[in-house]
């Protein structure tokens, strides 16, 4: 297994490409089950989670090519369509479950393996499940797989979400945008990738309104066409890029990123010390002072603070003046990268979804280890700001949602490098 070594830096200087949204196209390759023309997604991250779902399209019919280095990926489903996700590769990533919709609408029927918790929580599948039920499908669960038919096809229906879930919204729309009639869902998830999805199946023949609010509309057709979609800029790789040089210090523009996508992210930079100014080619990020001041954060969806940028805030924050209180309010076990944080000398202390940061002046070099994509980079991020040597162990978690992270930072001048293990 591969680890990082980073080494502690001084200030960094440069520009940081920001690649396509992890999350945005893990949905968006999905949608390719809807239609039997071609879908071509351009600005694709190069991502161990997206081979792991060109895998799984593959084992349902789908072809998926990477072209140009992965960048852009070619995909297409004019055959026999295979209905069953199996637990072999649904298990290795939760975002597996973004065939259920697409399945039920084109086909009528799924059988999908549940995709089971994951480190950070339990992550259920009931809004998914109660959101397809409305559009008529019956759900099943059979040893271990969900068993999904709509008898006579999805019809549309009004259904209000028990909670905003992002990968429950994108399931609907899916299925709504084949469902006869019209579909409203209430309390969808409000995230940029949720309104990438909804651009893409727009240009794709869907009939859909109200996406990026809390009220979506879906106009049901007979069917999608292709289409050719650039993949939104990824927020949660954005603002991680943008705590480097907020840690080290020194000035770092983030190509292609926009304050709208990581507006309240930038609101807790700003009363932390940090300053962000959008320029034509992206943001310029750069510390204000020394060191910067202790803030407190509340994880919520989207438009607020996101969760996936949990552990990257943390790791800025411990080496912040004053005490700062995470709270995360969506997963209940995203805490993780707290004890390997404290090998670094940091001072947490974690009660339930509470985390207290006491800023030190200076963390030190430690072996750490990687617990999930974004505990790993978390641990880069403070080894950046300590003295001496960091290693971080299972980077193959950081894989799954950064593409050539030590040669990005390496071109800010940071001190890094991946070594080879067995
Ligand atoms: C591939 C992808 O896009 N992943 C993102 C997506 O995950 P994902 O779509 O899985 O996240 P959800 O919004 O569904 O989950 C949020 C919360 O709702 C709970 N829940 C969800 C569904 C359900 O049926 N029942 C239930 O209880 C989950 O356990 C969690 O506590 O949004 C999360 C929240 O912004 C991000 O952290 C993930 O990076
Ligand atoms: C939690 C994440 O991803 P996933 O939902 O794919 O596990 C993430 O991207 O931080």
């Amino acid at each position: 297994m591969d680890s990082i070594v980073v080494r502690g830096n001084g200030p960094l200087k440069g520009q940081i490409p920001i690649a396509g949204a992890k999350n945005a196209c893990l949905a968006l390759m999905p949608a390719t089950l809807l239609s039997e023309e071609p879908l071509t997604l351009t600005n694709a991250p190069r991502l161990s989670d997206i081979r792991t779902m060109t895998q799984l399209l593959a084992s349902l019919g789908a072809e998926v090519t990477a072209l140009q280095d992965g960048k852009v990926l070619a995909t297409s489903c004019h055959g026999e369509i295979n209905p069953v996700a199996d637990y072999d590769i649904v298990r290795k990533m939760r975002a597996s479950n973004l065939v259920l919709g697409p399945l039920l609408a084109r086909l009528g029927h799924a059988v999908v393996s549940l995709p089971g918790g994951c480190a950070i929580g339990a992550r259920p599948m009931d809004i998914h499940i109660d959101a397809l039920a409305a559009l008529g499908a019956e759900i099943e669960l059979k040893e271990g797989y969900l068993h999904a038919k709509a008898r006579g096809g999805l019809k549309g229906a009004v259904h209000e979400m028990r909670f905003a879930s992002v990968g429950a919204t994108e399931n609907f729309l899916m299925a709504a945008v084949l469902a006869k009639g019209t579909s409203v869902l209430k309390n969808a998830a409000r995230e940029p990738e949720i309104v990438d999805l909804a651009a893409c199946l727009k240009k794709m023949g869907a009939q859909i309104e109200g996406e990026g609010t809390s009220e979506i509309t879906i106009q049901g057709v007979d069917r999608l066409h292709g289409a050719t979609h650039p993949v939104v800029t990824d927020r949660i790789e954005l603002g991680t890029y943008m705590l480097a040089p907020a840690i080290c210090g020194g000035e770092v523009e983030c190509l292609g990123g926009k304050i709208a996508l990581v507006e309240s992210f930038c609101e807790k930079l700003d009363a932390a010390g940090i300053s962000v100014e959008e320029t034509a080619a992206g943001l310029k990020v750069r510390r204000r002072g020394d060191r910067v001041r202790a803030v407190d954060v509340v994880t919520e969806p989207f438009p607020g603070f996101p969760t996936d940028l949990q552990a990257q805030m943390m790791a800025l924050l411990c080496t912040a003046e004053g005490t700062s209180v995470l709270e995360e309010k969506i997963f209940e076990n995203r805490f993780m990268h707290a004890p390997e944080l404290a090998r670094m000398g940091a001072r947490i202390e974690v009660h339930g979804g509470h985390a207290t940061v006491h800023g030190v002046e200076k963390l030190k070099g430690a072996r750490v280890m990687a617990t999930d994509l974004r505990a790993s980079v978390s641990l880069i991020l403070a080894g950046l700001a300590a003295e001496g040597e960091t290693v971080v162990s299972r980077v193959y978690h950081l894989d799954r949602g950064y593409e050539r992270v030590e040669e990005k930072l390496r071109a800010v001048g940071a001190h890094i490098e991946r070594v080879a293990g067995e």
